[in-house]
């Protein structure tokens, strides 16, 4: 049987040639053969001293699978310093648990599947209403037959009852929460319209999660991310728990950047990183494009309707689907990929994306940037780093939006 060893960019074990075929275009061929020899065989314990050394040592080398997604080595060493220190029991590859919550939904299905997929959960929980259109019970029958080690359970809830009357099993023990539970948006609505409605489903869950899981982090999918987010972290500082747990999900603008980026330059988008920063609606939107090898090559001109496609791309998938809901299928896509970074950082590799926190790196209390994400969630909030003429006159657009939908969201904690 041919040898496996195990990555420890994600704790799985691989065949050489699964390794070199991943790794295939993205390192050059001595590297990746380096990384191997690196690799520990299956059947060692990851626990040892010896193991738990050459993790460290790989966290500063050559981090192979992050570098060309996560945009690491951007300014990272810059880093505020914000959230917790790196001390701490650090949780050992495969060991997770995950809730997504709304998990029977648009967004929830597909993320669902990706998290049971994910090689270092080992309890998945899928939690929705009673009304939603599958029984997460079925969304978790179904699930469990992938041939994962991951267990797959469902739980359910009336209409009207209380998250924390009822998660108890559910949510204990959680490492990550994920929360696309909410309404989508129908042609012609905003973001914001959604507020209020949206809001009171964060919270009964967020009231849930500060009972059972505390320490988990939670990543917010729920939209309007800008006001939903101060208002949930707010929540979480009342209760004197930490508000940066509360992550606001963004990533879908990072890839989307990417991805339009990757068309104009006819390259692959998974060799660019565009660091989107602000927040996660119209104007707020704002990717970096001067900050990616490949990005910053695109010819001025073509920037700012780059850049309003990438603001309105939301509002072109709401469209399209004609009043069937918004974007799920990528948003899935782009919920997976930073809950594969948060357990990462979880396991004490560090993992650098873009989200929407607790931030002091502007003048605004919430913002938008690369975060680095640790062994307790995050663990840095990173400066915005350089921007170009055109991109500061765009941050005084974000800023000016921004600040009242932030306000919306902690007059609401406040009420
Ligand atoms: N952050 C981002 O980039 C994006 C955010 N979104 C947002 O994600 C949210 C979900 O979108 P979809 O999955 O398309 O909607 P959906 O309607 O398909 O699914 C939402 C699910 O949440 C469930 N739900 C409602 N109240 C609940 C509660 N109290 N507890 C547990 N589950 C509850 C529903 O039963 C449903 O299954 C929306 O607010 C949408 O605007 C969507 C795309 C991108
Ligand atoms: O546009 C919406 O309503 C959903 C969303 O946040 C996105 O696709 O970026």
């Amino acid at each position: 049987m041919a040898e496996r060893r195990i990555d420890p960019e994600d704790g799985a074990a691989y065949t050489w040639e699964e390794f070199s075929a991943y790794y295939a275009g993205k390192y050059k061929k001595k590297a990746v053969e380096a990384y191997w020899e690196e690799c520990e065989k299956r059947g060692r314990t990851r626990a040892s001293a010896k193991a738990k050394a050459k993790d460290e040592a790989w966290g500063k080398k050559a981090e192979p699978k992050a570098a060309p997604k996560a945009g690491e080595g951007q300014g990272q060493s810059e880093g505020q310093g914000q959230g917790q220190g790196c001390e701490g029991e650090v949780k050992s590859a495969g060991n997770f648990k995950v809730c997504v919550c709304g998990g029977a939904g648009g967004i929830g299905q597909p993320l669902s599947m990706l998290m049971a997929l994910d090689p270092n959960v080992k309890e998945l929980c899928v939690f929705d209403l009673s009304v939603a259109m599958v029984p997460p019970a079925g969304v978790a029958a179904d699930l469990g037959h992938l041939e994962r080690k991951s267990e797959v359970k469902g739980y359910v809830m009336e209409v009207g009852q209380k998250p924390i009357d009822n998660l108890k099993e559910c949510l204990t023990g959680c490492d990550l929460v994920l929360v696309p539970a909410g309404m989508p948006r129908k042609p012609g609505m905003t973001r914001d319209d959604l507020f209020k409605v949206n809001a009171d489903i964060a919270k009964g869950i967020v009231e849930a999660c500060a009972k059972f899981c505390p320490d988990a982090v939670l990543g917010l999918v729920v939209n309007p991310v800008n006001s939903i987010v101060p208002a949930m972290a707010e929540l979480y500082k009342k209760k004197g728990l930490d508000p940066l747990k509360i992550v606001g999900v963004t990533t879908l603008d990072v890839v989307r950047a990417n991805k339009f980026c990757g068309e104009i330059m006819n390259k692959n988008p998974n060799y660019i990183n565009v660091p989107v920063v602000g927040g996660h609606a119209g104007t707020t939107i704002l990717p970096l494009f001067s900050q990616d090898k490949v990005a910053k090559l695109i010819p001025e001109d073509k920037i700012p309707d780059l850049d309003k496609h990438v603001q309105d791309a939301g509002t072109d998938v709401v469209n399209a689907k004609s009043g069937k809901g918004s974007a799920t299928l990528s948003m899935a896509y782009a919920g997976a990929r930073l809950g594969r970074s948060v357990l990462a950082g979880l396991m004490g590799k560090k993992r650098t994306e873009c989200a929407y926190v607790k931030s002091d790196i502007t003048d605004l209390p919430y913002f938008a940037s690369k975060v680095q994400f640790g062994e307790k969630g995050v663990s840095k909030v990173l400066p915005i780093g350089e921007l170009n003429e055109y991109e500061t006159k765009r941050m005084e657009e974000v800023k000016a939006q921004l600040k009242g939908e932030i306000e919306t969201g902690l007059k609401y904690a406040e009420d």
